[in-house]
């Protein structure tokens, strides 16, 4: 019979890394079996915030407050206002992303960053509590070079290979998050590889830890912090568990999958392979790859004939404004087609993501 004592799957990974949830419903937040660390969000999350009858009034107040500045202006202070709802419900940050239609302007990533941060302020939230995600391609990670200088947190998003790691470490930024599963895969399974054992056969597995990999040489090497690996994008319960015994820091983990973690009951003879407890930072005194995963990382499933070779942490990807990751990424046919498939995913449409939310918030300002 089964046993009812001892921990769930959920309880367990949260003694191996921070367990984020990836939804911002704050009736789903404030009831979750764990406290979350991080709330994450995205373009998809907030447009399904905000199409809730429970918002409705806010938004309708939010456009009559700003309704001359324009649909911008409404999204933001209204996505943060949502964020609120949740502060107290976590221990950490609540994380909001900047205009993926704008992810290869630097200026207007850096405005709206901006704008972020004063309304994260006017909201009394401060920069210990928030962090911005921004789509890390070359000029939104320029962005994020004058971000870091301000104070302001960042969190490089959809990253899909080494490349992307160092340029967001060389931006500053707080944490980035690979997506584990393309985003596409969320709605065709067909595109999911599904295996029994995902820490060693998940295709994406050997390009995390090569990520995770660097950051420890990079940290030992130059002693300045590196980025926190928050992993994305899971489709199911045991994926999540890989991500702890990856090494990753941190796991944003969306409702279906939490619910089907906190179902499970824990027992290490069935689980392929184990994470260890949290330390105390991922990457000081950090321990070393687990052996039965050592060998992943002279691999790539993901790409045909790969050469073996690490992409260099000594070039400088930021430099005409991120000239050397934009060439980087266009040479990893995995990079480019996922990081376009993720922003035009986010852009969204009439009903989804920015689309979608800059539609609502214009029909907001003119009942205003
Ligand atoms: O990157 C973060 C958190 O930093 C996530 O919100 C991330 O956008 C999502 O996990 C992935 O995009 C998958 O989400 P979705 O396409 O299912 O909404």
């Amino acid at each position: 019979m089964e046993s009812l004592e001892g921990p769930t799957w959920l309880e367990k990974l949260e003694e191996q890394l921070d367990v984020d949830v990836d939804w911002m419903d704050p009736e789903y937040v404030k009831n979750m079996p764990i406290k979350p660390h991080d709330q994450t969000s995205n373009q998809l999350l907030v447009n399904i915030e905000l199409h809730r009858a429970s918002n409705a009034d806010l938004l309708q107040q939010t456009a009559k407050e700003l309704k001359d500045e324009g649909w911008l202006a409404v999204y933001t202070r209204i996505a943060v206002l949502m964020c609120k709802k949740n502060i107290d419900a976590i221990s950490g940050r609540v994380l909001l992303q900047t205009l993926p239609s704008k992810a290869y302007d630097t200026q207007a990533t850096v405005d709206h960053a901006r704008l972020y941060d004063k309304e994260f302020a006017r909201a009394g939230i401060g920069r210990d509590r928030y962090c911005i995600k921004i789509l890390a391609t070359g000029p939104a990670l320029n962005a994020v070079k004058i971000l870091s200088q301000e104070g302001i947190p960042t969190l490089g998003t959809a990253v899909f290979g080494l490349p992307q790691a160092i340029a967001c470490s060389q931006a500053g930024c707080l944490y980035i998050s690979p997506y584990y599963n393309e985003n596409r895969a969320h709605s065709d399974l067909s595109l999911w590889p599904d295996v029994k054992d995902p820490a060693k056969e998940h295709p994406n597995s050997p390009r995390m830890i090569r990520i995770i990999e660097t950051y420890k040489r990079l940290h030992k090497e130059t002693g300045k912090e590196q980025p926190f690996v928050k992993l994305a994008s899971f489709l199911s319960a045991k994926e999540a568990m890989a991500a702890a015994e990856m090494g990753c820091h941190s796991a944003t983990i969306s409702n279906t999958v939490l619910g089907q973690l906190a179902k499970l009951k824990y027992n290490i003879s069935e689980q392929p392979g184990e994470g260890v407890p949290k330390p105390a930072h991922p990457y000081k005194n950090s321990g070393p790859t687990p052996a039965r995963l050592i060998e992943l990382s002279k691999t790539d499933p993901l790409t045909a004939n790969w050469d073996g070779k690490l992409a260099s942490t000594s070039i400088d990807y930021l430099a005409n404004q991120g000239a050397e990751l934009e060439k980087a990424i266009a040479s990893d046919p995995i990079a480019a087609n996922r990081l376009t498939e993720a922003l035009k995913i986010f852009i969204g449409d009439d009903e989804n993501g920015e689309t979608s939310s800059r539609k609502k918030c214009e029909e907001a300002i003119a009942q205003a």
